[in-house]
């Protein structure tokens, strides 16, 4: 088992994010903005449910890993710390999904 966690990748996108390195695929992706890396993370969320639904076991690894990098990117140009994220779902392990669902505010209608 990896002993590499999604806190590790996180501290590393926090670090490339500020390193203002021109050869940082992280840095670059940053500096185009928000909206950016929010299609960069939909398209590999796309890419990783077209594996998935393909049975693509290889391609469901390869894209969820870019997936969590990209999400990781989000997280961090939205100045959202993954602990909150954590903290968040934390808060949910005492109930089951649909109590959970049920809980939420309601969209106004
Ligand atoms: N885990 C990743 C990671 N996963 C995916 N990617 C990049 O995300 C991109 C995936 O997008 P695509 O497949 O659409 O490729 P693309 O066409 O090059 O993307 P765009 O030009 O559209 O942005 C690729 O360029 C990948 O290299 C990553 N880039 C960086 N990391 C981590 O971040 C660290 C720092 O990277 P730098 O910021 O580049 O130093 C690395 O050491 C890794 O640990």
């Amino acid at each position: 088992m990896s002993d590499f966690t999604l806190n590790d990748l996180a501290d590393i996108v926090a670090r490339r994010a500020r390193s203002g390195d021109p050869g940082s695929y992280t840095a670059k992706l940053i500096g185009k903005g928000i909206a950016k890396c929010a299609q960069k993370l939909g398209e590999e969320a796309v890419e990783t449910a077209i594996a998935a639904v393909e049975r693509d076991r290889a391609g469901v690894t390869s894209e969820a890993a870019d997936l969590l990098y990209h999400l990781c990117v989000v997280l961090e140009a939205a100045d959202v710390p993954l602990d909150d994220v954590m903290a968040e779902l934390a808060g949910r392990t005492g109930q089951t999904g649909l109590e959970e669902k049920a809980a939420r505010p309601k969209d106004p209608q």
